[in-house]
């Protein structure tokens, strides 16, 4: 049954992810827990550095939000949905089918006023290292929001505070990307920013496992095997199997949120409707997120939907480069029961 509580929106949010690395050093690991003392930046346009943190690489603005999460600011609540990704994976798409999903009682998703159709997901679903930025606003705002509450990290499982990783009553989903496709992806975006970003820097560094939610081994393998562990509690999607069945994922969505499509909704195709409203072409096609829009993002709109398809790594890699990172992985991965081959 869909519930009649929609998850809630809280307006704009500001939102400022943006991915690319340029070349330098990886510093060591460190138990700091400040921003200051957190570590090296990388050079660069100041929206794509990163620190490193907790053994992790975070985009240095969100390095604020990740420590006031991680002492405390945020207070989990039952029925909490966190949906958490590396950057580049579909975290865009995630938050459009979750809000959805989510919110079909209030906002069927065949309606000609659905939030989606006015807003960009990023502006349904608030990201929280952002909004902890500024931890006492951040606590307050997620505070005042009604449950069931839709949020979004890109934090690594290791860091996430134990509020939410080992919290049977919040639910994660969680969505990842072949890696070489969301280096592509990743690419294109910093260079939104940083026009001479070369692509072999971005690639390089990510072999080093210098990128945004880097290393990206740590980042799959974390949530891999929480939802190993948990999977009542831990969803673990691939942008290339919604690519495949979107409806079919739609109903594991709802099953996990503990909102199951009711008969009388598969009778309706609410899945398929779900699937439509969420897909590439729609959401790029909107006014709201064409490029010259822009909500909550500092980037337009527009950035966020480039080509949407499995497979685009091979109009930007050598077949060497391709072997050397699928390599990479293999050997991160090894033993784990996941594959990116
Ligand atoms: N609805 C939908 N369906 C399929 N694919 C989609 C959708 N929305 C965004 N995208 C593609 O996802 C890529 C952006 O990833 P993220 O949303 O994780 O970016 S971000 O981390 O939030 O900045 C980026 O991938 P590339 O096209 O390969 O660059 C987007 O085009």
């Amino acid at each position: 049954m869909a519930t009649a509580n929609a998850p809630s929106v809280v307006g704009p949010v500001p939102f400022t992810d943006v991915c690319g690395a340029r070349p330098g050093p990886v510093p060591p690991p460190n138990d700091h827990d400040d921003d200051d003392a957190s570590a090296a930046a990388l050079p660069g346009d100041a929206r794509l550095r990163l620190r490193w943190y907790q053994g992790t690489w975070v985009p240095r603005v969100c390095v604020p939000g990740v420590v006031a999460i991680r002492q405390g600011s945020f207070a989990p609540r039952r029925g909490d949905v966190v949906l958490a990704s590396p950057h580049k994976c579909g975290t865009t798409w995630l938050k459009a089918l979750a809000f959805a999903t989510m919110a079909r009682g209030a906002y069927p998703p065949a309606g000609a006023g659905h939030p989606l159709l006015r807003l960009n997901p990023h502006d349904c679903v608030p990201f929280m290292e952002m909004l902890f930025a500024d931890s006492s606003a951040g606590s307050r705002k997620m505070g005042a929001l009604p449950s069931p509450r839709l949020m979004a990290t890109h934090m690594h499982h290791a860091i996430l505070p134990a509020s939410i990783s080992n919290n049977p009553d919040c639910k994660i989903v969680y969505i990842c990307r072949n890696p070489k496709d969301m280096l592509v992806s990743l690419w294109h975006f910093g260079r939104r920013v940083q026009p001479d970003l070369a692509f072999s820097d971005v690639f390089e560094h990510a072999c080093e496992g210098v990128s945004f939610s880097g290393p990206i081994w740590d980042h799959v393998l974390g949530y891999w095997n929480a939802s190993k562990e948990s999977p009542e509690t831990v969803l673990f999607l691939r942008y290339e199997e919604i690519l495949l069945d979107p409806a079919g994922n739609v109903r594991r969505l709802a099953r996990f949120v503990g909102q199951p499509l009711s008969p009388a909704e598969e009778a309706a195709g609410v899945a398929e409707d779900i699937a439509r409203l969420c897909s590439f072409e729609a959401l790029r096609g909107l006014e709201v997120n064409t490029a010259a829009g822009s909500g909550s993002l500092l980037f337009p709109n527009g950035a966020y939907f480039r080509r949407g398809q499995a497979g685009d790594w091979a109009n930007h890699m050598t077949p060497e480069m391709a072997r050397r990172l699928d390599a990479v992985m293999e050997e991160k991965l090894r033993g784990s029961g996941l594959s990116f081959a």
